[in-house]
């Protein structure tokens, strides 16, 4: 697959502020990227950048193989065929619905524009609001109708800023994936901004888990879970608790739940101290890599859980004190201060080196 968008890095500054930098990621055509982080690190302004209407400092933006931004040039953003959607739909309040859809495709002559309007209204299943005012649908409805009418113009690239945060749960969960198919359907190239981490699982192909103006992993939704490149997205992704350890020998760690052989972890800070017997180092535990097992005589006792359906999710305390957390079948309710028997049940434990706390803890 081609790459549709290349960003080789970028710079980016509110007056003194720096807001983003060094920051690079490709896209190619037909993919669907997510920019996943929390409040404040910069997912938008990285979208205002792409769109062309943010100024870079330093590093490049290509569209297509063309630069579009770099220091003290930006094509401008009518001229880069990139369609935004955003979180308020900003849709044209006194435009019909057929009317807003087609308000990009002044340039096209009429009977085009009425067949491609009557088109993307049909993709998004809204036909039949064709003739409604904005203010005569749900929201649901109103984000679908400014989807239809950034595809209109067969934009090469669509940036979609927080679309599904102003909707109640159910309907952002049915509408992020019924858009997702439209896109996929339609082969559109995406970028997701989101801060909602099951949306990008749903949604995307790749995903960038930014912090402080830096993507710190780009990557699938798989290998940010089970492989997280560093401790900011090993926190930030999933849930889990780092457990300490230390090293025995080369390929053996021990931690308070066993002692772990190479073929069950993995270690990415990439550093040959960490083979060194007697390191210290602390070893991220999912709640899936622990399960309940009556015969263990590993014992925790439950001191807190939270129904899932299917599964409840509980917060152990290890002899220890420390705490682990542990998703068992609901079959097995047991009760808080009840002492359980559990087991470490992983194949690909993520290791870190234990001094490298660097931003690890927001
Ligand atoms: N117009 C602006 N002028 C000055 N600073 C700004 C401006 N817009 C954003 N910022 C600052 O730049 C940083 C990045 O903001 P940005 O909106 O890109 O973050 P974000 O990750 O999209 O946040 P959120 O998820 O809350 O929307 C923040 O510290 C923000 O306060």
């Amino acid at each position: 697959m081609d790459t549709l968008l290349k960003l080789d890095q970028i710079q980016h500054a509110y007056g003194k502020q720096t807001t983003i930098s060094h920051l690079s990621f490709d896209l190619r055509k037909g993919e669907i990227g997510c920019l996943l982080g929390p409040s404040g690190c910069g997912k938008t302004t990285v979208l205002r950048c792409i769109a062309g209407f943010e100024p870079l400092m330093e590093g490049e933006i290509l569209l297509n193989g063309m630069v579009v931004s770099r220091a003290n040039f930006s094509l401008p953003p009518e001229q880069r065929h990139v369609g935004m959607v955003f979180q308020d739909y900003a849709l044209f309040p006194h435009l019909t619905v057929a009317a807003n859809v087609g308000f990009g495709l002044h340039r096209n002559h009429p009977t085009e524009r009425m067949q491609r309007v009557a088109k993307m209204l049909q993709i998004v299943g809204l036909a039949e609001e064709a003739n409604k005012y904005p203010h005569e649908l749900s929201g649901g409805q109103q984000q679908r109708v400014a989807l239809a009418r950034a595809l209109a113009p067969h934009p090469d690239l669509l940036l979609l800023d927080e679309p599904f945060s102003n909707l109640d749960i159910s309907l952002r969960e049915r509408l992020s994936l019924e858009i997702c198919d439209i896109l996929k359907s339609l082969h559109i190239t995406a970028i997701l901004v989101t801060h909602n981490q099951d949306e990008a699982f749903s949604v995307a192909d790749v995903i960038g888990v930014m912090h402080q103006g830096k993507i710190m992993q780009w990557d699938t939704a798989y290998n940010l879970y089970h492989r997280p490149a560093n401790r900011f997205v090993a926190n930030f992704i999933g849930q889990g608790i780092f457990l300490p350890g230390k090293m025995l020998s080369p390929g053996k760690i021990e931690i308070e739940l066993g002692i772990l052989t190479e073929d069950i972890y993995h270690q990415y800070e990439l550093d040959d101290a960490i083979y060194l017997a007697g390191t210290e180092v602390e070893v991220l535990i999912r709640p899936d890599d622990i399960v309940y097992d009556q015969q263990s005589t590993l014992q925790a006792m439950v001191i807190h859980k939270a129904f899932r359906g299917a599964e409840i999710l509980y917060t152990l305390k290890l002899t220890s004190g420390r705490t682990l957390l542990s998703l068992i079948s609901s079959h097995h309710n047991h009760a808080i201060d009840e002492k359980i028997g559990i087991r470490l049940e992983a194949d690909h434990l993520v290791v870190f080196k234990k001094e490298n706390y660097t931003d690890a803890q927001e």
